[in-house]
């Protein structure tokens, strides 16, 4: 038996000897190539915590000290440590999340991988553990260099003092990158740090004297490092980065070396005050496809061959949505010397790197830093550019009140292309992009688009960019776009039918993507001898008059989109038609609002009912009349529905 197989949650690492721990970590690494290689996951990144993490569970105690993983996607060393090393099904329905979660572990807090908030949420349960008198508990933030680039990092770092955060821990991951290389200020410091000669040198040097000469030098060396520390400011010729702030500071320290960390950790454990141990780690360490990936050094891979790290599956071939927008991205710009790219450490993930390559001058990367991405935007509009703003659409989430009063309220002519919009799958609640629809709907002034394919898409960017007076924002799922759906027609103001029969009654409004869904709907319909109509408005919001009409002349209108129900593109249509005089019955499909688990795309849409035979099935017994029995809503459970009816009434 391998001795990761012997530990079955952290407090099994106390009897290892430091050869055993060694060959553990050896043993991990192993585990993760093998094993990520065949689910695909964040292999770089947790390649690059396995002595960190190590180290954190010998030296704190949870789940009774709170271990918090900022974003989280480094977090599969932890599982392992902690009880769950089955990762055959990791991040597939049933098996293991690829982030923390608490349904299957209690030593799980955070199960957000929105980045950049570990700071917080550590800061807010410290000061509870002092509050409640648990001050024998520990809280230990695990934070990347990329995550720190984000602006929540700084308003915790400013609140967090002696005062309310004694037993805090800051474990600062520092392998210089977040898919790329990290950028900004924050960056070049730990660069410095992490790269002065001068600190190299003298580490090692102290180091091995302090091995020669026994534990009494070991305690001074320790002292050194913090007199390092001032060393390395004079050095770098910084003030140090945290030294006005309320914690201390130990470090850099190898954050492979699991005997430094471990000493380091244990140290800060016993400070009784705030303390950052910054430790300078390596994504993929140990694996040399990994180190020798440009792009992202393996952030998150697909199923690779192990030997090699090359994909296993050849590329489709067929174009992914993100290619369609960074091919057009670029045709648009050189139309157009005003247009600018924004994203938040995402370039190639958000298709913006071919329009890096071809104007490096006209893209920014502001770090894992949407609010201030989206703030900046309006300002390079108000000085005469057009921004657009590539993000994740769950990630906008983050920057609504930037959209909203920065962007909005000055009806400044900024752009969002929102990726992986809808149900995304494997990466889970946090990152179905489900509720751009419902958030930005509210937005006055904003144009809404969402396309059903490649054409629309290209057609649709170009018809934002040459909006300069009110935000628009085009949203679009994960993965590869279909073919091309044509229209029968267009209506004035911008609708395409995609079907229509003589007989109306039902209209079905397909909102983006659904519209291949909606399609084979009318099919089913049709062999029940229901007639149909399809339309996609292209530009949900505001709502086209055109939707208007056609709904007026059909017997039920049903909205069909990729986004949270409550409040959604259905909801809007439903106001608008009650507005205009229109009483025709609305049945509006779309998410429930809860938080969806991982899942593939298909299963999670079977299951929330967004598929043609079970959409098919309602509208036939709609329209047939039979009266559907009161279905609670998908989004709550009888519990929670009576107990809310009992408190109201
Ligand atoms: C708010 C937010 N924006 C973007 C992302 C996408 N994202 C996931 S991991 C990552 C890079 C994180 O870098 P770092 O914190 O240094 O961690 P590392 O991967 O290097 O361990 C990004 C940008 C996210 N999770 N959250
Ligand atoms: C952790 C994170 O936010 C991303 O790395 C996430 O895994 C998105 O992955 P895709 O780019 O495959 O959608
Ligand atoms: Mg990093």
């Amino acid at each position: 038996m391998s001795l990761l197989e012997g530990i079955n949650e952290p407090r099994d690492l106390d009897s290892l000897s430091a050869e055993e721990l060694e060959t553990l970590a050896a043993e991990i690494r192993a585990f993760l190539i093998a094993e990520v290689s065949k689910t695909g996951g964040h292999l770089g990144p947790n390649l690059g915590v396995v002595e960190t993490t190590i180290a954190i569970h010998r030296v704190f105690d949870s789940p009774r000290d709170a271990i918090v993983f900022d974003t989280g996607h480094q977090s599969y060393v932890h599982k392992l440590l902690t009880g769950r090393q089955d990762f055959s099904r990791l991040r597939q329905k049933g098996g293991l999340a690829g982030y923390p979660q608490r349904s299957e572990s209690p030593h799980d807090v955070v199960e957000s991988s929105h980045a950049s908030s570990s700071l917080s949420w550590a800061d807010g349960i410290s000061r509870a553990f002092e509050m409640t008198g648990q001050t024998d508990r520990h809280v230990v933030a695990v934070v990347g260099d990329g995550a720190l680039t984000g602006g929540m990092t700084w308003e915790a770092l400013n609140n967090i003092s002696d005062d309310n955060s004694r037993n805090l821990v800051i474990v600062v991951n520092d392998n210089g990158r977040s898919y790329a290389p990290t950028i900004g200020g924050m960056a070049r410091y730990l660069n410095t740090v992490r790269t002065k000669k001068g600190y190299h040198d003298l580490h090692q040097s102290s180091r091995k004297m302090a091995d020669r000469l026994g534990a009494p030098a070991r305690a001074l060396y320790r002292g050194a490092r913090g007199g390092l520390h001032g060393f390395l400011s004079r050095m770098t010729n910084n003030s140090s980065l945290y030294a006005n702030l309320d914690i201390k500071y130990l470090g850099p320290i190898d954050g492979h070396d699991l005997e430094a960390m471990t000493e380091a950790l244990q140290q800060a454990k016993q400070y009784g005050a705030p303390v950052i141990v910054h430790a300078i780690t390596e994504k993929g360490r140990g694996y040399e496809p990994a180190l020798t990936d440009v792009a992202d050094q393996f952030h998150a891979v697909g199923q690779i061959d192990p030997e090699t790290g090359e994909p296993l599956s050849a590329p489709s071939g067929a174009p992914s949505w993100t290619g369609v927008f960074a091919d057009e991205m670029v045709r648009q710009a050189e139309q157009d010397d005003t247009i600018v790219g924004i994203t938040a450490a995402m370039l190639r993930p958000t298709g913006l790197h071919k329009f890096a390559e071809r104007f490096p001058s006209r893209v920014f990367d502001v770090g894992i830093a949407e609010q201030h991405a989206v703030t900046s935007a309006a300002g390079l509009a108000f000085g005469g550019l057009h921004p657009v703003v590539a993000l994740y659409a769950t990630f906008v989430n983050r920057a609504f009140d930037q959209v909203l009063m920065d962007v909005g309220l000055h009806q400044a002519g900024v752009t969002f292309v929102l990726d992986r919009a809808g149900v995304t799958g494997p990466d889970g609640a946090s990152h179905h992009g489900m509720w751009d629809l419902a958030i930005l709907q509210v937005v006055p002034r904003i144009r809404l688009s969402a396309p059903r394919d490649a054409e629309r898409l290209r057609e649709e960017l170009a018809e934002a960019v040459r909006v300069t007076d009110a935000p628009t924002v085009i949203r679009f799922p994960k993965g590869n776009v279909g073919p091309d759906i044509p229209a029968l027609r267009r209506t004035v103001d911008g609708v395409d039918v995609l079907r229509e029969d003589a007989q109306k009654d039902v209209l079905i409004v397909a909102v983006g993507a659904m519209a291949d869904l909606s399609l084979k709907v009318a099919e089913l319909l049709e062999a029940q001898g229901i007639g149909s109509t399809v339309v996609d408005p292209r530009w949900v919001v505001p709502v086209p008059w055109s939707i208007i009409e056609l709904s007026d002349a059909h017997r039920i209108v049903v909205t069909i989109e990729d986004g949270v129900r409550v409040g959604g593109i259905g909801t809007r249509i439903r106001q608008d038609l009650r507005e205009a005089g229109v009483d025709t019955a609305v049945t509006e499909l779309g998410l429930p609002d809860e938080f969806l688990e991982h899942a593939t795309r298909s299963e999670i849409l079977q299951r929330v009912g967004l598929t043609p035979e079970q959409i098919a099935e309602d509208l036939i017994a709609q329209v047939r009349g039979n009266k559907i029995p009161i279905a609670r809503p998908i989004s709550a459970t009888p519990s929670d529905t009576d107990t809310l009816h009992r408190l109201v009434r």
